[in-house]
Order: C-alpha cells, then structure tokens, then sequence
C-alpha cells in the first residue's frame, strides 16, 4: 500500500508485527538498555538515518531505538526475501497509529521483492523530501548496497553520463545503471547534493565492510565509515551463534528433511561457518569443510572436521551450505554432480556464491517452485536439486534470520555507531574504524544478567599485574577471541 510515504505489503498486519515486537524488546536487553540510558540526552536529535538492512521484528526495535533517541528515519530492506511483512506494517503504522491511519515512520520494504522494486525501496529510503540535500545525514547499511548507490550515483554525476544498461555485467547492474539515467537524467546533480551532508555509514556484515576496505584503498570513499561487523560483540556472536540457530531453522522450515545422519558440506570455516558447522553437527549431521584458508582449515579439523575439497565429496553429500562471502563457491557444474534431491543453499551475504545463472543456462533444466523460496533444479537426467532461497541467504529467506537476543548485541554495537559517528563528527575524518574497545565491552556486559552470568572483579593488584584497568579495557586491541 502506497497511500502515505511507504510502501509495505499489508498494513492489516501490524497488530501481529507490534506484538512480536514487545516479545523481542524483552530479548534484547542490551539495545533496550542503550535506549534508557541515552533517550533524555537525545544524542540523534537532528539525524536523518537512512536503512537498508532486513525489515524483520529485530531491526524494527533497532529503528525504534534510533528513533527514541531523537533520529528521523527511512527505511528499506538490504535483501529481496528478508522482509518480514507484519514488521515492517508495524512500522509504517507505528507503536500510536492504526492501519487506517499511519503515524510510523517511511518504509519500503516487503518479502518477495523484484529486483526493480528492491532498487526503488533503495532510493526511496535515501530520498528524503523538504530536505536542504534531499537526502540522509547518516546511513545505516548492510552488505553495502546503499553506500553503493550513493557513491556510484555521484560518481557518474561527475562525468555527466551513465554507462548503458546494456553493458551490464548481470540482472542486478542492469538495474542499477537503468535507476541511476533515469536519476542523471530528472536530477542531474541529486546523488552529488545528497552525499554533500552524509556524515557517515555504519556497515553491519562482513561483505558491506570488504566493500567499505576497497573503497577506502581506492581512495573514493566519499564519508567516513565504523565497521560494526568487526565489534567482537558482533561478528564474534552474530555470524557464528546467530547461524548456529538460524541455520537449521532455515533448512527445517525450507525443507523438513532429516538432518541427522546425513552428510552436510560447510563451504568456509569463519565466523559463520563455525556456526554453521555446529548447527548442522548438533542435528546429528556428518558435517565437512571445504577452505581455502590454512588457518581456518587447520580450526575446523581441530573442531574435528574432515576437511576436503568440494570435488571430493559433491556426489556424496546430501546438503552444501556456502558460508565464504565469496563468489562462484559451487557450480552448475557441481550441482549437475549431486544427489538426487541434495539440498543446496547459501547464508552469505550476496547470491553470487551459488552459480544461480549458470544453473539457469543448462540445457533442458527445470525449475519448479515447491513454495516460496524453495524451488527443485531437474536435470535432464531426471535428478532433482532443491535451492533454497534462489541462492539468496537462505537464514533470512526461509526463516527468520538471528534471533532477538544475539541482534540485541549487533544492534547496541549499530546504536552506539550511530552516535559515535552523528555526535562526533570531527573526531572521524573519512576513513573506515570499528568501535572503541570499552563500548565493545559494555555491550557484552549489557547481556550478562539475562544469562545470569555473574562477572568476577579484578583485584586492583590482579589488574596491575596483568596491565589492565580494574574497569577495563580487559584486552589488548590485537587480542583475537
Ligand atoms: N546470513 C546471515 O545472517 C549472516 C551472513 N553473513 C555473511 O556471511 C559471509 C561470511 O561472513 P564471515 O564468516 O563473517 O566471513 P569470514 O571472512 O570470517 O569467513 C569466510 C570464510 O570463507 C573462506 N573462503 C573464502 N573463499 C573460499 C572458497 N572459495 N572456498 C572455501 N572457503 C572460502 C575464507 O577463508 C573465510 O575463512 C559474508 O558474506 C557475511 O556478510 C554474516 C553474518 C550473518
Ligand atoms: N533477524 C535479523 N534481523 C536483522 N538482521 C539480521 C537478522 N539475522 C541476521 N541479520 C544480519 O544479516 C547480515 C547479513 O546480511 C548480518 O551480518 C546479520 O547481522
């Protein structure tokens, strides 16, 4: 429904979406308590944050949060499967408002997107009306895409001229260069005035802030940026418990096929794959590896492992999961290999590691839909593969994605980035940081009592010995947990 400024599937949801979403506040201790503690000193009093990251029942506490603290915010989903409809009708009718009269916040989001209606979310949610730039003062990103569209947009502003669509290198960039003519084109300098006014992004996952680092080595970043993704309280949590629960769910839910004594393949051994692996193996699952790195290899079979190539094992295993942020992981090729009815899914950020178009291209091969994100590949052979998710992170597209309570740890890093980078903009000259030890630490800290952990105190003698203060700092910056 477009009557106001959002665009959401069903506002007759939001009753369910503001349920779950008090049952979630209660999961989230630490972004809860981040709201307490800094609501009456209002910190994002005057920010206009710009999101795009999944539109679930988690992020909509996250958008609360910034808004308690003062921010105005427009939002859209980083992925075409992850919104959760009643989330996101719950936002655009606000905690005060009622479906036949809307007083949240502008949202563009809903599961299901196309590829064009994902782009246009992406720049209503930059677009900011009766605005000096017309645009945010902050973004709040995941795996980059609208860092992307800001940077890119000003980019071909400067020449005056986009490539054509029709030197894209996929679906995806055609889509892109298409959006940004016709943007040159009504508003020849919109991107370059927009960017004028963004003090900075806050990146949430691994691929946005590899993208963060190659921008910066190439000298074309255009604001300052904090890598949320590297607070220890964040990738260290997120990417390895989060998968761990979210995994299986999404594989239950897609599927329903018996996991234990099957034989699962894991491609990559970081933060997520360690989750993975372990979600898998605690179904009872005879879980592989495949690396590239000897360091992660050497973990995973320690963990107890086999760690293989996937050529050893593509025709033996019953499911392969890629976890690398990387591209071309597993092949057409390699799926014309597999068993009859092997699952094959990818909890990645992008769906480039699952070779989607390549698949499509076989001759004589098959899609069907089974149900929404969960379509059967035959070959021509007759043997069927099942892909979740069409190779798009399956977590967030078959379920739920990440649980509340592990959010509320990456959501305090994101609030406390936010503020950093709003508050304190002179101390953050263009460049790429992670969040300061200490505010690392508090938010551990913000979760001890739900787990009933009782923390030991140092002795001020213990803390001299070790080199620490009583309070922290506990680590030094090079410590690896
Ligand atoms: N779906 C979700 O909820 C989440 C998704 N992510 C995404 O998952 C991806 C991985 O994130 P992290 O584990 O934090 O990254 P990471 O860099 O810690 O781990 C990736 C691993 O893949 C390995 N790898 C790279 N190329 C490979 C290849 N060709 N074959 C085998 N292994 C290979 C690397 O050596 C590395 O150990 C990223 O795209 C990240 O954005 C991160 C957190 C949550
Ligand atoms: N339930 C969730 N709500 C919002 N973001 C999530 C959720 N589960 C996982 N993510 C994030 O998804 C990105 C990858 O796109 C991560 O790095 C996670 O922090």
């Amino acid at each position: 429904e477009n009557r106001q400024d959002f665009k959401v599937a069903d506002l007759s949801l939001a009753e369910f979406g503001r349920k779950e979403i008090t049952l979630a506040e209660h999961e989230m201790p630490g972004l809860m308590a981040i709201r307490k503690e800094y609501a009456d000193a209002q910190p994002l009093k005057g920010a206009r944050v710009t999101g795009s990251l999944h539109m679930t029942v988690q992020t909509a506490v996250l958008i609360e949060t910034l808004v308690a603290l003062g921010a105005q915010v427009r939002w859209a989903s980083c992925n075409i499967f992850s919104t959760q409809d009643h989330a996101a009708a719950a936002i655009a009718v606000g905690p005060n408002g009622t479906p036949d009269n809307p007083q949240g916040i502008p949202v563009f989001a809903w599961k299901g997107e196309t590829l064009e209606e994902y782009w246009w979310c992406t720049e209503q949610a930059l677009t900011w009306p009766n605005t000096p730039t017309g645009g945010p003062n902050m973004i709040l990103d995941d795996g980059g895409d609208a860092t992307l569209l800001v940077h890119k947009g000003v980019e071909y502003e400067k020449d005056g001229k986009v490539p054509s669509p029709d030197t894209a290198e996929s679906d995806e960039h055609r889509v892109i260069l298409e959006l940004l003519t016709r943007t040159v084109s009504e508003t020849p300098q919109k991107w370059t005035q927009l960017a004028s006014e963004i003090r900075g992004v806050t990146e949430e996952t691994t691929t946005g802030v590899h993208r963060l680092y190659e921008m910066q080595r190439e000298g074309t970043l255009l604001f300052p940026a904090i890598n949320v993704n590297d607070a220890v309280t964040k990738s260290k949590f997120d990417n390895k418990y989060g998968c761990r629960h979210s995994l299986v769910d999404g594989i239950n839910r897609a599927t329903d096929t018996l996991i234990g004594g099957k034989t699962a393949v894991i491609c990559g051994y970081g933060d997520v794959g360690k989750g993975c692996a372990e979600s898998l193996r605690g179904q009872g699952a005879r879980v592989i590896v495949t690396e590239i790195d000897p360091i992660c290899a050497l973990q995973a079979a320690m963990d107890g492992y086999q760690v293989t190539t996937l050529d050893e094992v593509v025709d033996k295993a019953d499911i392969f999961i890629t976890t690398t942020g990387n591209k071309d992981i597993i092949m057409a090729s390699d799926m014309a290999k597999m068993k009859h009815q092997a699952i094959v899914g990818n909890i990645g950020h992008f769906d480039n590691e699952i070779d989607m178009a390549g698949l499509a291209k076989v001759p004589g091969i098959v899609k069907d839909e089974i149900k929404p994100q969960v379509h059967t590949w035959t070959f021509p052979d007759g043997k069927k593969i099942i892909v979740l998710s069409e190779g798009r992170l399956l977590n967030l597209g078959n379920a739920t994605g990440h649980p509340s309570f592990v959010m509320s740890n990456s959501f305090a890093d994101q609030t406390l980035a936010q503020i950093e980078l709003f508050t304190k903009p002179d101390e953050y000259p263009t460049d790429v940081y992670v969040l300061p030890k200490h505010l690392d630490e508090k938010v551990a800290r913000l979760h001890l009592d739900a787990l009933g952990v009782k923390l030991t105190t140092l002795r001020p003698e213990q803390a001299e010995y070790i080199g620490v203060k009583v309070e922290g700092p506990f680590k030094p910056d090079h410590y690896r947990y």
